[in-house]
Formats: C-alpha cells, structure tokens, sequence
C-alpha cells in the first residue's frame, strides 16, 4: 500500500519534472535527483508487478509545443536504457564489435535529403512526432545542404551548442527570465526558433549519430560503415571507439579522461552494435531499442564542510548564492565552490555555514550541491546588493524564488555604458573587453569611469584573476597611460549621453569653445541652437550634466585626464590633398560620413585612383582590388582608416 503511494507520487513528481524539463526548457529539478527517483520508481514497479498509466518509465512521455508545423516520424524515436555500471555494458556488449560514443546533450533531430538536398528536418519530440525545423536547420554551422548522394537519406544525430558559446551567448541575454540554464536548454531554444535568423547567430552543430535510411548503399552490415559514409558526405560524425567487452577498459579510460576538457555537452556514452542485421533482429521494447546500451558516469560524491555563501551579482540584477566549501577532489580537480542557483534552492537544501554537505559534479564537469546532512538552515539572505550596496530584495517568479538588485543605477547593470566608454571611438582603452569589465564591476573595483583609471589599487587582486597574467595587466596599465590624453569631444561622447555620438559631441563642444564651465553651466536653449542639434538631444544634455551623481562622475573622470588643447580657429590640415577611399569603413557610419570629414579638413575625395591622388584609404592594404593595384603601381601611400584618423587628428 506503501509502496502504491510513493509510486504515484513519484509519478506525479517525474511527469510535472518531464513537462518542465521537454516543453519550457526548464529544470524544475537536477538530472541527478530525476534519475534517482526515475530509478526508485523503476525499482518500486519491479518490486509491485505494477506499471501505473502514463508512467514514464514506460513512455518516452512529452509533446512537442504547439507553434511549429508537427510531422510524424517514420519509425519511432526511443529512449535508451541506461546503466551506471561498467560491468553490465560489458556484458551487454559481450562478443559483438560495437561502437563507443558520447552521448550528447542537446536536441536529436532527423534529417531527409533527396536528390542531393536537404529536404526536411524533424526534432524528435515526444519520439512519434516532432516539429519540423528545416528553415532552422539549413542555418546549423556544419550540416551540408547538398551532398554526392542522390537516394533518399534519412539519418538522426544531435544538435548541440558548445559550453564557450553558451556562455558567450548567455552573457547577451539582458532579461533574466530569458537566460538559458544550459548548453541543451539554448540549443533546444535555438533550434526550436520560429525565426531562423535568430538560430544562425546561435552556433548550432549536428552530428550524426545513426543512419535510418540509404537505398542502394551497401554498408556491408556495418554501422561502422555507415558512420564512414556519412563522413564522406560531409557530415560530422560523433566521435566513437571500436570496442569489444575485451577492448572495454581502454576505451572508457579516453571517454572519462576526456569528458571533462570537451567543450560540447554530453551526459554519458552510448553503446551500439556494429552488426546491422544482428542489432535489428533483437527489436524493442515499447520504450528502448535492443541494440543500443548509454551508460551514464557514475557521480562522484564527496563529503565536505560549507565554509561560506558568496552572492554574486550580474548584469541582470540577478544575486545568486555560491557555496564555497572545504576543497575537495572530484572527478580529477580541486572543487570548492559550486552555484546554488537561487534562494528557492537554498532553502530547499536548508543550507547552513558549518553543515555537513554532499557535493558531485554532474556530468562530470559543474560542481552540484547534491544533499546537506546537517540542515541547520540559519543562512542571512543580504539586504543590499554586493555591487552598489543598494537595496537587493527576494522576487519569486514560476515559484521560483530569487534575488534582485533593485537599484537601476547598480553597476552591475551598467557594464554596457561602460563597454561604450572604453570603445575605440570614445576613450579607445586597449586591454579592457566586457567580459574583463564585467569581472571588475562586479568585483566592485570600478564603480564609475574614473575608477577605471584608479585600477592599480587593485593589483593584486587582478593578478590572481584567472586569465590575467602579468602581460596583461602591464598592457592595461600602459593602454590606460595612452588613453588618458585625449580629447574633449571624446569624453562627451564616451559618457553615453542617449543620441550623442562623436560627431554631435565634436559640435557641443566647438561651439562652447572647448570650456568644461561652460559645457556643464550650457542650458536647452543653447544647446538646441546649435546647427545639427535638435531639442530631443539638448534636453538629454542638459539633464546629464543637472544631476549631482553625474557631475561628481564628470569630475572625478576629468581628474585622471589630460586634455588635448584645441585651437578655436579652422583645422584645414587637409588642405590641398586628394583623396580615394575604398572598401568598407568601420569608424564612421559609411563612406560618405568619411568623405565629409575630410572635405571638412579642406581635403577632396575622388572616385579613381590617378597620378593626382594623394592617398588611398582601405583597410585591407594586402587586397588586391583594382585600385589598391593602381596605388601600388604609383607609388601612393594605401590607408587605414586608424592612419588616416591619426594623420587628421581625430
Ligand atoms: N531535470 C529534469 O527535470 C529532467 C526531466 C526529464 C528528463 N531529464 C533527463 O533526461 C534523461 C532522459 O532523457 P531522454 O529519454 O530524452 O533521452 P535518453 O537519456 O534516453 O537518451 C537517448 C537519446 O539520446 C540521444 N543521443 C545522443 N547522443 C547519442 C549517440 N551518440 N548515440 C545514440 N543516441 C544518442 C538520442 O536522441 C537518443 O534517443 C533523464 O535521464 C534525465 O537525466 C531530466
Ligand atoms: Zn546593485
């Protein structure tokens, strides 16, 4: 009687994790505690003789989502019995040759080509209908639109996004709710577009991973074979090993060696016969193929003390706790610190400093709190955020509980203002990417532009940093010496007052004579009368420099800086020359803004290189191009755009 509850209930727990986890790309719990109840139940129907309606040990059990056009599939696409064990993949294995390969963790899709081309691609779904995705799938980075092959071909491999483009794309994603959990989440996201364009930027990959359908090829009973095939037609294959249950060990000590340096996600391996007739004669169960076995790593847990919790802040506002814990070893590295995620999962696990808690890395590479022992739940949740000491406050959305800043000035929030202002147009600071910005925001070293060139106080600090030696840290230090003598019209630009580009800050500031006074004291109205300024710009002008935040920011900047004088009169240092300008320009908005600047100079732009010409402005000097040619074989001197903005004092 027991036993029946507990098996309803966990049905009712994996059926609400599967939807979460198949429809909305969310995780209402980890992989790790899904497959320990999965297993329990598993054991609970076999102890019972009971498989409950709808268990999902008996259906793959997930629909596909309503926006995209659905397809049944051909043959029905199963799930994979799996196994921990070493030895029972051994056994399944036995004498066949079979073939070793990860499992990757992203979304399986099934490809159609015919007549050369690819005609149709299909997710998998809930395993009988998918959703077809082929606009989406001709944009994937590797998959080939024609191949040699003119018959009906029909294979299934996975989609994935490498773990650097996750991060990378994660990273761009400003709204906090529409950040993915993992590398399978966005893939799953990405594939599923209803806009392909969105999909292009998304870095897809696909690899093969069985060949359903190639009439007429002779594979001489090989999957083997037919993972060279496909190779040949221009597909990438997932990597495997040949193994029999004798060459076993070899194999599983290069997959576990090398599984946590991959860049691709993968959650295990899977095993396949390499004998086609003999792996189809075996058919299926309701749920698994028989000639197919994954085999999921055994977690590593290890035991250790919580020594603190870290809130770290983000761009998004999002706080999130980090346990940091007694270093321990797993899976071959030193670990001391894993995300909790959100305070739903700290309460959840009644964390505690002090308390006795058990630590995995699951799929052998993200540290995971897996259980806490002791439970002594007497963690503060802060009032302020880490960043901008401001107010921090606990929001729940979809149940889940989670902190925010809720100062929209926090810094954290701002690291795009501060990308702008380091950018080569405004202060041109070298050595200062936004992922290295965000790095020092959010360790409170830079709270306002000014900070930036105070960042020597914190010399040690960014030496321990990872990916910041020495070099790096000496090439910032002098890139921020160089940037610090520039010019006026930079610096209005670079504080990214909204529609004040560098040619708008270039006539504020001419027309108030280069005087900061007069630049901070300027009301609307004089603003708005300069030529090419409208009311909208003048009036963000003059707001920026009315707020007290902002004029003490302004200050503290002009502190570090070494202003350039600019003479009042004319600057027709371009008199008399003669220029061409080919190719695309990337400082200004196109050519023509350029031409402008330089006949603003006294300068000219012609269309054709002739003996007349003085320069010639490309950026690719090595190009080819006719007139590049041309220039060569008169002897003018070819520009970049950086030579030329140097040579006109830009
Ligand atoms: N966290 C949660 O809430 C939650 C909920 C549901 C499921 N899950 C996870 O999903 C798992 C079950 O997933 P499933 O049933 O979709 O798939 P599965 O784990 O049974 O994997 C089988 C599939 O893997 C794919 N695959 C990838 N690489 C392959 C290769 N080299 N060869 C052959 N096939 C390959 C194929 O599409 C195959 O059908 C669970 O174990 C659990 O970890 C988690
Ligand atoms: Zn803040």
């Amino acid at each position: 009687m027991d036993k029946m509850k507990r098996m309803k209930e966990l049905l009712k727990l994996l059926t609400e994790a599967s939807k979460a986890y198949y429809q909305e790309d969310r995780e209402i719990m980890s992989n790790f505690e899904y497959d320990k109840l999965y297993d329990e139940l598993v054991q609970l129907e076999r102890e019972t003789g009971v498989t409950l309606a709808g268990s999902p040990t008996a259906s793959v059990g997930y629909e596909a989502l309503d926006e995209l056009p659905k397809e049944a599939h051909e043959s029905p696409m199963l799930s994979l019995d799996k196994t921990k064990d070493i030895e029972a993949l051994r056994a399944f294995i036995g004498e066949q040759k079979s073939l070793l390969s990860w499992k990757l963790d992203g979304l399986t899709i099934v490809l159609t080509y015919h007549e050369g081309k690819l005609q149709k691609a299909v997710t998998r779904g809930n395993g009988t209908v998918g959703e077809v995705i082929t606009g989406n799938a001709k944009v994937f980075k590797n998959i080939p639109l024609q191949i040699a092959y003119q018959g009906e071909l029909v294979l299934r491999g996975e989609a994935i996004i490498t773990y650097s483009d996750f991060e990378k794309i994660n990273a761009q994603i400003e709204d906090v709710d529409a950040k993915y959990k993992n590398p399978r989440n966005l893939c799953s996201g990405s594939v599923r577009q209803l806009n392909n364009e969105i999909t292009a930027k998304r870095n897809v990959n696909f690899y093969a991973f069985s060949l359903v359908k190639a009439e007429g090829v002779d594979f001489q009973n090989s999957r083997e074979q037919q993972f060279c095939w496909l190779k040949e037609q221009g597909f990438d294959v997932v990597e495997y090993r040949v193994v029999t249950g004798e060459t076993l060990d070899e194999a599983m000590d290069y997959f576990s060696n090398q599984v946590s340096k991959n860049d691709f996600p993968s959650d295990g391996l899977v095993v396949l016969y390499d004998d086609i007739a003999y792996g189809e004669s075996l058919g299926s169960t309701a749920k698994f193929p028989r000639n197919a076995y994954a085999f999921k790593w055994k977690d590593e847990i290890r035991e250790t003390v919580l020594k603190e919790i870290e809130w770290s802040a983000s761009r998004t506002g999002l706080i999130n706790p980090v346990a940091i814990f007694e270093p321990i070893e797993l899976e071959g590295t030193t670990v001391s610190r894993a995300s909790v995620h959100n305070i739903s999962i700290m309460k959840e696990l009644q964390l505690g400093i002090g308390d006795k808690i058990q630590v995995y890395k699951a799929n052998m590479i993200i540290p995971q709190i897996a259980e806490n022992l002791t439970r002594s739940g007497n963690l503060e949740i802060p009032k302020i955020c880490p960043v901008c000491k401001k107010e921090a406050r606990v929001i729940k959305t979809n149940e889940v509980e989670a902190l925010y800043c809720m100062n929209e000035e926090c810094q954290a929030k701002k690291i795009k203002s501060f990308t702008l202002f380091v950018s080569r147009d405004a202060m041109n600071i070298d050595g200062l990417s936004e992922a290295t910005l965000e790095k020092f925001i959010l360790k409170g070293f830079i709270r306002d532009f000014g900070d930036i060139f105070e960042i020597e106080k914190y010399k040690d600090e960014i030496l321990e940093m990872e990916g910041f030696g020495q070099k790096s840290y000496e090439n910032l230090i002098a890139s921020l010496e160089k940037a610090k003598h520039t010019t006026l019209p930079r610096v209005l630009y670079s504080l990214g007052i909204a529609n004040i580009g560098l040619a708008n800050a270039k006539l504020i500031c001419k027309e108030l004579q280069y005087d900061i006074e007069k630049m901070i004291a300027a009301n609307e109205e004089e603003i708005s009368s300069i030529e090419g300024i409208g009311p909208v710009i003048a009036k963000a002008y003059t707001e920026y420099f009315a707020n007290e935040e902002n004029l003490k920011k302004f200050r503290h900047l002009l502190s570090h800086l070494e202003l350039e004088e600019v003479t009042r009169e004319e600057n027709l240092s371009l008199e008399g020359k003669q220029f061409v300008i080919t190719g695309s320009v990337v400082h200004f908005a196109n050519r023509a803004q350029l031409k402008e600047e330089i006949e603003k100079r006294g300068g000219k732009v012609t269309g054709s290189v002739t003996s007349k010409t003085h320069y010639l402005i490309n950026n690719d000097t090595t190009s080819n191009s006719s007139k590049n040619k041309k220039a060569k074989e008169l002897g003018i001197p070819i520009l970049s755009e950086d030579d030329f903005m140097k040579m006109a004092g830009m």
